[in-house]
């Protein structure tokens, strides 16, 4: 084997059919099931999305009530995954929680180790409407607050803001929550995903496929850019009272000190899009709805500032975290929060590659060159 034949990181590499999603960077667009991404989180709830991955097909009106009913049903903080959560240190990450509590989520069902297509769309299903109180409750314990129940009269998005705020968001403020649910929700062999297919290759269960996705998730150079995002914009400083272009200009210095000391700016760069990521017009036009809700210029001059300067130093494009991150922080989310947010709604896409995977199934189990000493004796 040459240095050539090495594909690290597997650049470039194909490894499998998928007909879940089709991210093409030439066309820089991203299709789910055929649909364009930008059309869905225009007019689709993330439960209709939610269903379109998982099934192949938009729901009937039918199909969409039965499931928004078992979600509404399934939302409550089962107890003993929140002892398990009470058990964790609020010091921790809530990304620790949260692969903490689908492990709970696993040992608990009863379809756990059932891997027949029905069993792993009801526990896909059971998952995506239970992870919300685990993201509200702990944001809430670690600010020293209680539990709110969710409300079966609110739909997912509204539900999931009033379970971390006990108050009904504004409608903008719903609706630019969903927009970045759907966003979020697929992404075809991006590292957690693949995470998720790998575990499933082994014949294991899925809340096991979905903890291990978890744990690739968390890294700052996948869903954890998201939470890195908004500490560049706090280590930049956030001054509510500043002007739009005085807080451009402190973010363009910023930036060109960051790249001058060869730093990685999170948010910025994608494996596979190289001209721009085909979710970002989409989250910055949510954003730019948030900045005008929350009436804080600043936050875009902060935005438009380390755009421009990454831009104009090395032509690298913002990912889909880079404008999600500073929406959740508009929001009220805390910044750790960021990335299990990015959980509720990747949960729909980890679970039909999950399923892809288990129908055409292959160990994956690729090869390595060796590079160590030659055979020695003792
Ligand atoms: C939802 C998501 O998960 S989207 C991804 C979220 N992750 C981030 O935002 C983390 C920041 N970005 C990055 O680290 C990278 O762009 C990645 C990991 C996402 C993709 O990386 P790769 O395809 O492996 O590209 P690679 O890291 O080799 O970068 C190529 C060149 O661009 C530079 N570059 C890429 N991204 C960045 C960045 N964010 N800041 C500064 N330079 C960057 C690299 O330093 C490298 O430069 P060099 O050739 O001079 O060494
Ligand atoms: O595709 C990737 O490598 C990362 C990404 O954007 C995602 O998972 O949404």
């Amino acid at each position: 084997m040459t240095e050539t034949d090495i594909k690290k990181g597997l650049a470039g590499v194909v490894v499998d059919y998928t007909a879940v999603s089709k991210v093409n960077p030439d066309t820089n667009s991203l299709l789910y099931r055929g649909y364009p991404v930008q059309d869905l989180a225009a007019s689709k709830s993330f439960e209709e999305v939610a269903l379109l991955l998982w099934n192949g097909e938009l729901p009937s009106a039918g199909e969409l009530a039965d499931f928004v009913a078992l979600e509404r049903a399934g939302r409550a903080l089962v107890p003993n995954v929140k002892a398990a959560i009470d058990l964790l240190p609020t010091t921790c990450h809530p990304m620790d929680v949260g692969r903490t509590a689908v492990s709970v989520m696993g040992a608990n069902h009863p379809l756990a180790e059932d891997s027949s297509p029905e069993a792993e769309l009801a526990k896909a299903k059971d998952l995506l409407a239970a992870f919300p109180a685990i993201v509200a409750y702990d944001q809430r314990r670690r600010r020293g607050l209680g539990v709110i129940e969710p409300r079966a009269d609110l739909d997912y998005s509204q539900n999931f803001l009033w379970m971390t705020f006990g108050e009904e968001a504004a409608p903008e403020v719903v609706d630019a929550f969903r927009i970045s649910m759907v966003l979020y929700a697929e992404h075809s062999f991006n590292a957690s995903t693949f995470t998720a297919r790998v575990i499933t290759s082994t014949l294991s269960d899925l809340h096991s496929a979905v903890t291990g996705a978890i744990g690739a998730l968390k890294g700052p150079l996948h869903g954890g850019a998201n939470e890195a995002v908004m500490h560049t914009f706090e280590e930049i400083g956030i001054d509510k009272a500043e002007s739009r272009e005085d807080a451009a200009a402190r973010a363009k210095t910023w930036m060109e000190a960051a790249l001058a000391a060869k730093k990685k700016v999170m948010g910025f760069g994608h494996r596979v899009y190289k001209n721009g990521d085909s979710r970002v017009p989409t989250m910055k036009a949510a954003l730019d709805k948030m900045i005008e809700h929350y009436d804080r210029a600043e936050m875009l001059g902060l935005y438009d500032g380390l755009e421009a300067a990454m831009n104009e130093a090395k032509a690298i494009k913002p990912n889909l975290d880079y404008p999600a991150g500073p929406t959740y922080h508009l929001m009220g989310f805390d910044t750790q929060m960021f990335t299990p947010l990015f959980i509720a709604s990747r949960i729909t896409g980890w679970t039909a590659h999950i399923m892809e995977q288990r129908a055409a199934n292959a160990l994956i189990r690729p090869l390595s060159a060796y590079n160590g000493p030659e055979q020695r004796a003792l």
